[in-house]
């Protein structure tokens, strides 16, 4: 996963709290954001991106006083879904437990970022059943070349050689949204555009109140790779 220096995001917020900086001069004053709270659901192959922009993102919403927890599909499986394997069936019932503690997050007003491979359509078609009107879907777009040829984890190598079985995309399905929320394309874009685009479309969605002097600036994050 990339790591997304404390440096950078402290750029990041600098240049996204402008319009605050002006607001001291003059201006009302008031910059935190209000979350009626919310699940985006990433899902994608792995190493298409998710976990990185989870946490990225996760740090941005931060740096503008929303809060925000996310669920990544590695880390949940050390703990919370350690005795789940990867048939469609444990799939399914990792995905059923991860949207039920989303939802319990988005009611207590948080932003649940959450980041399962979650193949089929019916498992995230679940998701949104159990989490409501507050669930968006979020394609995290990646060539399987693309993933395989990085292959960050070494884990499509196993995958190729047998020593994995039902490995997504290359032995076990993968089946892309059609009709996704918000599409993020991560081999066309930048780490940070994805990052800007995702936290604005957080905001967009989910943010109750916040004064009317415009939107928050996103741009101007940038992950180490970009600086
Ligand atoms: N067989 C198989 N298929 C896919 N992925 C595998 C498999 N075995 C282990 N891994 C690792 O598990 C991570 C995916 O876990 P998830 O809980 O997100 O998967 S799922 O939603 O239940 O399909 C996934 O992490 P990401 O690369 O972050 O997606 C892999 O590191
Ligand atoms: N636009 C992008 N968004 C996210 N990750 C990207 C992007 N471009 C390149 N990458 C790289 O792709 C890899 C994605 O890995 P990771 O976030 O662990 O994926 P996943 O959680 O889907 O398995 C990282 O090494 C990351 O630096």
């Amino acid at each position: 996963m990339q790591r997304v220096e404390d440096s950078t995001i402290d750029e990041a917020r600098d240049g996204m709290f402008l319009p605050l900086r002006r607001a001291l001069h003059g201006e009302p004053k008031s910059r935190k954001l209000t979350s009626e709270g919310g699940v985006v659901w990433l899902t994608g192959l792995s190493g298409s991106g998710k976990s990185t922009l989870a946490s990225a993102a996760a740090k941005a919403l931060s740096a503008h006083g929303m809060r925000s927890a996310v669920l990544d599909g590695d880390i949940l499986r050390r703990g919370l879904n350690s005795d789940l394997n990867f048939s469609a069936c444990d799939r399914h019932e990792s995905v059923r437990r991860a949207a039920e503690v989303a939802s319990m997050l988005a009611n207590e007003g948080l932003i649940a970022i959450v980041a399962l491979i979650s193949p089929l359509v019916q498992m995230r078609a679940h998701a949104r059943e159990i989490i409501g009107d507050r669930f968006r879907e979020i394609y995290v777009k990646a060539q399987l070349s693309r993933c395989e040829a990085a292959d960050v984890k070494g884990l499509y190598a196993k995958a190729r050689r047998g020593e994995i079985a039902g490995f997504t995309g290359i032995s076990a399905p993968y089946e892309a949204p059609l009709d996704a929320d918000l599409v993020l394309d991560t081999d066309a874009q930048t780490v940070g555009q994805c990052v800007s685009a995702l936290a604005s479309y957080v905001e967009l969605q989910f943010v109750a109140s916040w004064d009317t002097r415009g939107r928050s600036e996103w741009n101007g994050f940038r992950s180490i790779n970009e600086a």
